[in-house]
């Protein structure tokens, strides 16, 4: 169990991480997702003893950590490139487990676990960004711990390698760990996680179960009508929003379909289409996030450029 009670810190004059409580429960995957510079990474160093709070305490399995956490209680993936680039994948980790009194067939067992095995023996210097991330994954198993924290995890895997962490992740929860990673993907953290932390410039936007992120969407309903122009105006009221692709079609977000055939039925509007827009994880996650992305690129001219 991870514990964090108005967890905060500052940079300078930037709060990077911004009175954060929350609760990570084991038995279950917890996703940590946000916009990039949310304040993930600083949390998830906080919680393991790297960075020092400016306020606030966090603990693991009631346990606060001044330094680095043991590898056998807490298994982290911080930054995978974080390795010496000259020793092989099977050196690096017989060097952690030796410096940690990990016995050397751990570390056969984890190059085995992460599919290692055809590249243990090379340097880590030539390894793709999967590969990199598969070591890292590895150096956090190495101690068998309860706890498992990671940081976007999935980088730079390939579709195979995004499966393997999820059925990783989903099984050390079944087995009554604690299961915490982060990701700005809601896509991802959908199918891997059952509980999601969402945070944006440094604050929590959403604490609920995946189910509950998707059950509070509002739905967009798509309307079409060649009297589309006439049944904007009947609908506009405060909470609505409403799009228009093209003259005879409306998407509108905010109003029940019912209330929307009720408005035009009492216009004598005929309307040829109302259709509920499936509401997604990633549009929650949007309109979530919507006021703390600092870094949103919009289309111009077709092209992505940032705002
Ligand atoms: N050592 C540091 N010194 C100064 N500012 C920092 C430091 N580390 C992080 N920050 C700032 O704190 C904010 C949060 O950064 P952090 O890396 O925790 O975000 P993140 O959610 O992990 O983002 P990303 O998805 O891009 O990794 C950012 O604005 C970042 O620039």
């Amino acid at each position: 169990m991870i514990e964090a009670r108005g967890l905060t810190k500052r940079y300078g004059d930037r709060l990077a991480v911004d009175d954060l409580t929350f609760t990570v429960r084991p038995g279950a995957v917890t996703g940590f997702l946000g916009p990039n510079g949310a304040g993930k990474s600083t949390t998830m160093r906080m919680i393991l003893g790297l960075t020092r709070p400016t306020s606030g305490t966090v603990t693991i399995d009631g346990r606060r950590f001044g330094g680095a956490a043991p590898l056998a209680q807490v298994g982290a993936l911080l930054d995978a490139k974080a390795v010496h680039p000259g020793r092989t994948a099977y050196h690096h980790l017989l060097a952690l487990a030796a410096t940690h009194g990990i016995p050397k067939r751990r570390v056969l067992e984890v190059i085995e676990l992460t599919g290692l095995e055809r590249v243990a023996a090379k340097r880590v210097g030539g390894f793709s960004l999967g590969m990199g991330q598969r070591l890292g994954i590895a150096a956090a198993l190495l101690g068998d711990p309860r706890v498992l924290i990671l940081d976007e995890p999935v980088n730079g895997l390939d579709p195979e390698g995004v499966r393997w962490v999820r059925r990783l992740a989903r099984r050390y929860a079944a087995e009554g760990r604690t299961v915490f990673l982060s990701s700005h993907l809601m896509s991802e953290v959908a199918v891997t996680a059952d509980q999601v932390i969402v945070i944006g410039r440094g604050r929590i936007l959403a604490d609920a179960s995946v189910a509950e992120i998707v059950g509070n969407a509002t739905a967009t309903v798509r309307v079409r009508t060649p009297r589309a122009a006439e049944l904007m105006p009947l609908l506009t009221r405060a909470g609505v929003t409403i799009a228009s692709e093209t003259s005879d079609t409306l998407e509108v977000t905010g109003i029940e379909p019912e209330t929307i055939a009720a408005a035009a039925a009492g216009a004598g509007i005929v309307l040829t289409e109302l259709t509920p827009l499936a509401s997604t994880l990633e549009d929650a996650y949007m309109a979530l996030t919507e006021n703390a992305v600092e870094y949103r690129s919009h289309v111009r001219n077709g092209q992505e450029v940032p705002r």
